[in-house]
């Protein structure tokens, strides 16, 4: 009694920012803004913090959105480049402009004690595999407490 190992631990103790991977586009099924959604509200239930790509549109403008509203802090890191393409109006929550798309994977993996990809197209998974070859390659920093959370990934 009273000796907790860390995988008892509560989510929040253990994952303090998740990283996101998700489309562009809302997608062509309600399904998947569905489960953008569902998982926003998780995290804000559950006091984690959302680090995601930066864009104000499709899924990864839906998971922003209601993570800032359920009151977690929400960065999303983007290269200046794709700001034009990927935010549209307002942004949402803290964005950190970087250089390019290295810049942008590097710096999401930095700030997040785990991943997740939600229905996304090619983008969201080359962002899934080069984290998940990362890992396997060692190249993340806390290899021991990271953890690769794979999630239903279609095309849309
Ligand atoms: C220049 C270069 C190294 C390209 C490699 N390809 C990529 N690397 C990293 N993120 C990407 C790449 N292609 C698209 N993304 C990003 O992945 C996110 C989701 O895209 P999608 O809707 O699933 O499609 C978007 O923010 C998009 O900017």
């Amino acid at each position: 009694m009273g000796d907790t190992s860390a995988a008892d631990a509560p989510a929040a103790r253990r994952f303090g920012r998740i990283c996101v991977f998700c489309g562009s586009n809302p997608g062509n099924r309600a399904v998947f803004g569905d489960a953008a959604l569902d998982l926003g509200k998780e995290l804000v239930a559950r006091g984690i913090d959302l680090v995601y790509g930066g864009g104000s549109i499709g899924l990864m403008g839906l998971i922003a959105q209601t993570v800032l509203d359920g009151g977690c802090s929400v960065l999303g890191v983007i290269p200046k480049a794709l700001m034009p393409l990927e935010i549209s109006g307002a942004s949402v929550g803290e964005v950190k402009v970087v250089s390019d798309m290295h810049e942008r994977k590097a710096e999401m993996a930095r700030q997040a004690d785990a991943f997740i990809a939600l229905p996304g197209g090619y983008g969201t998974m080359e962002e899934l595999l080069e984290m998940i070859t990362w890992s396997q390659l060692g190249i993340h920093d806390k290899p021991g407490r990271r953890k690769v959370l794979l999630s239903k990934i279609a095309e849309i």
